[in-house]
């Protein structure tokens, strides 16, 4: 039909094979509020058809040696490079990010999860001891725990599933792998390439669908022995209750409410542009936003001008726009939820200094539907207020002056999370020392989100379960076992 725009159909991908679904839920363009693509609406069904092909696969794959595993993770980080720009242009219209930060940190960083895990996996040790005087010795073997079950979020929607995938499937294990409902896109385009990088069918199966009714599924599988999940508290608490039945194995990587201290002694030069960048990078969608600022009083009026100033800078736009450092957010629910926490910092006495209900964005016609907000800086705001202690998970962040190291870090540690934290200061002493006390699974000084994909990633409270990384994620991936030899 004339003027009839073609919708883009996904489909489930089990056993190396793309298979249809009975029913398909409806993904939004963030940019423009259109539907622009199908996403099989998958059930028990479903999973039970994946948990067969995982099961199938699984003896062979287990068997492999890690050298022909790593092989194989090293082809797909190569076909997944040469799929960059695609790939990119796909994550940035699905998410609503900017296709600027797609290309450079989504994407890259895909390949590299598997680059990464194909070389790790081939430099594991174990362990050994001695007991001579009873002629015994002691040693662990690791093997795979059997068909793993991943959950992923949307806000890093290929970074955050293969940062899952890569090390499973290096360990030996077959996955059945379920992204979010609302960016299933690239995990689609990823099955295309399985084949072509010499996966063997089976080995990765991707099921698309809502939480409540494939994921629920496939948690509660007993096959399914294993669950690594990333996304928000109230899901992370629903897969525990659903996975304690069986004992399953549980990685659970969740929000943060993530603090910045900036003492009196902070470059600003460095502080300012990285702070904004902390609090507004991917649309403030990232688990490890700053949304917390706390600034030593002495500098507290310099910093605050000087912030608002260069957030005023950071430029939301169409995602394709080069220009443009943000984009829009992921739904229309979502705008609506992270604007309803500046309205009740307003209502409860906060000044909102830019950004929302004070600045005026501006976007071309087709994109005024689309789930756009302008970076908010608040101040004026008590700590015990939902934007201080809830996950907003939006370009919103607050910022509040503090006298002393000693309160700062009483306050900082304050709230039900623990996920990541930023220190600003030239004093080495004073970094460890605040660092140290700092209730929080990782601590940045003087910089932000350089990752060590070596050393363990994760949250301490109510941010998570569970660490990941070279040796985190073998150990997660794997069981252990002790053997002793008595000769
Ligand atoms: N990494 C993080 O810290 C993330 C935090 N969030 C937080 O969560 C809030 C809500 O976002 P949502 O997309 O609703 O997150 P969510 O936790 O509901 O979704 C994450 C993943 O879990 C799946 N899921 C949802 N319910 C499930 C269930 N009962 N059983 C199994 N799987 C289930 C979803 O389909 C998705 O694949 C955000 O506003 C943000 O505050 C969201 C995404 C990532
Ligand atoms: N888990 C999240 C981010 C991880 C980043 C990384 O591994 O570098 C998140 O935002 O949910």
């Amino acid at each position: 039909m004339a003027g009839k725009r073609e919708l883009l159909m996904l489909e489930n991908f089990i056993g190396g094979k793309f298979l249809p679904c009975n029913s398909y839920i409806d993904s939004y363009d963030p940019s423009t509020g259109e539907v622009y693509c199908k996403v099989p609406n998958s059930g028990k069904e479903e999973i039970e058809a994946a948990v067969e092909a995982a099961r199938e696969a699984f003896p062979a794959w287990s068997s492999r040696s890690p050298q022909e595993r790593s092989l194989i993770l090293n082809r797909l980080a190569d076909v997944l490079e040469q799929s960059l720009e695609e790939l990119a242009q796909a994550e940035s219209k699905d998410q609503g990010k900017t296709l600027t930060l797609a290309r450079t940190m989504d994407i890259p960083r895909s390949v590299l999860n598997f680059r990464f895990f194909a070389s790790s996996i081939l430099h594991h040790v174990s362990e050994c001891t001695q007991m001579s005087h009873m002629g015994c010795m002691h040693y662990t073997v690791r093997t795979p725990v059997g068909i793993a079950g991943l959950i992923s979020p949307w806000n890093l929607p290929l970074y955050l599933l293969t940062w899952k995938i890569a090390p499973a499937i290096a360990a030996g294990n077959t996955v059945i792998a379920k992204p979010s409902e609302l960016t299933s896109v690239t995990a689609w385009m990823f099955c295309k390439l399985l084949d072509k990088a010499g996966v063997p069918p089976g080995v990765i199966n991707i099921v698309f669908g809502t939480g409540p009714r494939v994921g629920e599924a496939l948690v509660s599988h007993p096959e399914v022995p294993l669950i690594s999940f990333t996304g928000s508290q109230p899901t992370a608490e629903r897969i525990t209750q659903l996975s304690a039945p069986h004992c399953k194995k549980l990685s659970l990587e969740l929000g943060g409410k993530n603090p910045a201290i900036i003492f009196e002694d902070a470059n600003l030069e460095e502080c300012i542009p990285a702070t904004v960048r902390s609090s507004f990078a991917n649309q403030g969608e990232i688990c490890l936003c700053t949304s917390r600022i706390f600034v030593q009083r002495s500098i507290y009026s310099e910093f605050l001008k000087r912030f608002v100033e260069a957030t005023r800078k950071w430029k939301v736009g169409i995602p394709s726009d080069p220009s443009a450092n943000m984009g829009a957010l992921i739904s229309k629910a979502h705008l609506e939820k992270v604007r309803s926490y500046v309205l009740k910092a307003q209502t409860e006495g906060a000044r909102i200094l830019c950004g929302e209900g004070v600045d005026q964005l501006s976007l071309p016609l087709r994109n005024q539907a689309g789930y756009f907000m302008l970076p908010t800086v608040i101040t004026d705001i008590k700590d015990e207020s939902c934007c201080m202690t809830e996950e907003i998970f939006g370009p919103v962040t607050c910022v509040v002056p503090f006298d002393s190291e000693e309160e700062v870090t009483t306050r900082a540690n304050s709230v039900r999370y623990g996920l990541a934290a930023t220190v600003w200061s030239k004093d080495v002493g004073r970094i460890h020392r605040v660092a140290k006390k700092l209730q929080s699974g990782l601590v940045w000084t003087n910089c932000w989100l350089i990752r060590e994909l070596n050393l363990p990633f994760g949250g301490m409270k109510s941010s998570g379960i569970g660490r990941e990384g070279a040796k985190d994620s073998y150990d997660f991936f794997t069981e252990i076992k002790t053997i002793t030899i008595k000769y």
